[in-house]
């Protein structure tokens, strides 16, 4: 890689100490997971029961790769997000509320003001990488798809996919909930909006922050996982358990109390966090939290900011209704949840956002 890639994270200096306040993220080890360690997996359970967020390690396990892989794929983006806009915006969604494809910098107005946000997205489809047959097939920019590359991202998804799921099952147990039932529903070889999404924030421009790359949100899926190099990404600090209509809500949640803490990109691990739909699926046991992106501190932000990042989320035709068994409690006598498919929520928010 020459000197003047923007990605090139062995050159960022450090996350700088005096940036405040930070949350500190427990980090939970995949390989003690699949060993099936009772201390780690009850750890999990109260991480996803008080915070929804983590890093993970996979020291030890065949998904290590996914650490290098990411990385190829911060610097194949970097290649895609030099294209021209022209080519770039022919690549936005042709149809209503579908989310894949590019987001333009400033395509979500991060306020009531209408400030824009300043990232730019190229969402690739986990059904346009495997080649599942789907009603909304987009083609990314050819680059992407070149044969090295869509291995690449089709060895990722895959990687990142059954990651997401071992987590989910070891939650599922922990419910006394059927090992499998979000497997069913989050199932790889159905289609869904599940992605990859390659991120990019411009440096900061001011020495006011923030700047919002991404305004506050939780994820609409089920478990993302995130790969990210410089600081930037905060989370707010009280957990969020429903109020899934909108993506974005502006930048501080309306009323709510609580303050942004900024989230220390740690080397070699992949910060996993849980959306709505496993808020959702559980009758909010396990909770999401909101986080947005802004610049990164310090020296940092004068560095472009890139992030890599693989959605769960639900099969097009799952009900995203709460499960029945386990530790999940009934609806509350009287209260009826509606009757919305995958599909039908994502787009229900997806238009909230407009
Ligand atoms: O870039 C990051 O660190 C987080 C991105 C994010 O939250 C998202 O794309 O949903
Ligand atoms: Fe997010």
């Amino acid at each position: 890689m020459n000197d003047s890639a923007e990605f090139a994270p062995q050159l960022y200096p450090p996350f700088p100490k005096d940036t405040n306040p930070v949350i500190h993220l427990s980090t939970v080890s995949l390989s003690e997971l699949l060993a099936g360690s009772d201390a780690e997996q009850a750890r999990l359970f109260e991480i996803c029961r008080t915070q929804g967020f983590f890093y993970l390690d996979f020291s030890g396990t065949k998904s290590e790769s996914l650490v290098k892989e990411a990385e190829a794929i911060g610097r194949l983006s970097e290649t895609v997000f030099k294209l021209p806009l022209e080519e770039k915006q022919d690549k936005e969604p042709k149809k209503p509320f579908s989310l894949l494809g590019y987001k333009r910098v400033g395509k979500t107005k991060t306020d009531d003001q209408g400030i824009p946000d300043t990232a730019e997205f190229m969402n690739v489809g986990k059904d346009d990488i495997l080649d599942t047959p789907h009603h909304i097939p987009t083609t990314p920019p050819a680059i992407v798809f070149e044969s090295a590359n869509r291995a690449m991202l089709a060895s990722f998804v895959v990687g990142c996919h059954g990651v997401g799921l071992d987590i989910m099952s070891v939650l599922a147990t922990k419910m006394d909930l059927p090992k499998d039932v979000f497997s069913h529903s989050n199932r790889l070889k159905a289609p869904c909006d599940s992605h990859c999404r390659m991120i990019r924030g411009p440096s900061r421009r001011s020495t006011d922050l923030p700047e919002i790359q991404t305004p506050g949100h939780t994820d609409f899926g089920t478990t993302t996982i995130l790969f990210n190099w410089l600081g930037g990404l905060q989370v707010w600090s009280e957990p969020s358990r429903g109020n899934f209509h909108k993506q974005f809500e502006g930048d501080q949640p309306e009323g709510a109390a609580g303050q942004w803490l900024w989230v220390k990109p740690k080397p070699g691990h992949a910060i996993v966090n849980l959306g709505d739909a496993a808020v959702r699926f559980t009758g909010g046991i396990l909770c999401s939290a909101r986080h947005r992106v802004v610049p990164a501190p310090g020296e940092q932000g004068l560095w472009p900011r890139y992030s890599v990042v693989y959605f769960i989320r639900p099969n097009d035709e799952v009900v995203m209704k709460r499960l029945q068994g386990g530790m999940v409690p009934p609806l509350p006598e009287g209260e009826e949840e509606e009757e919305l498919t995958a599909a039908q929520h994502q787009q229900k928010k997806f238009r909230a956002m407009q």
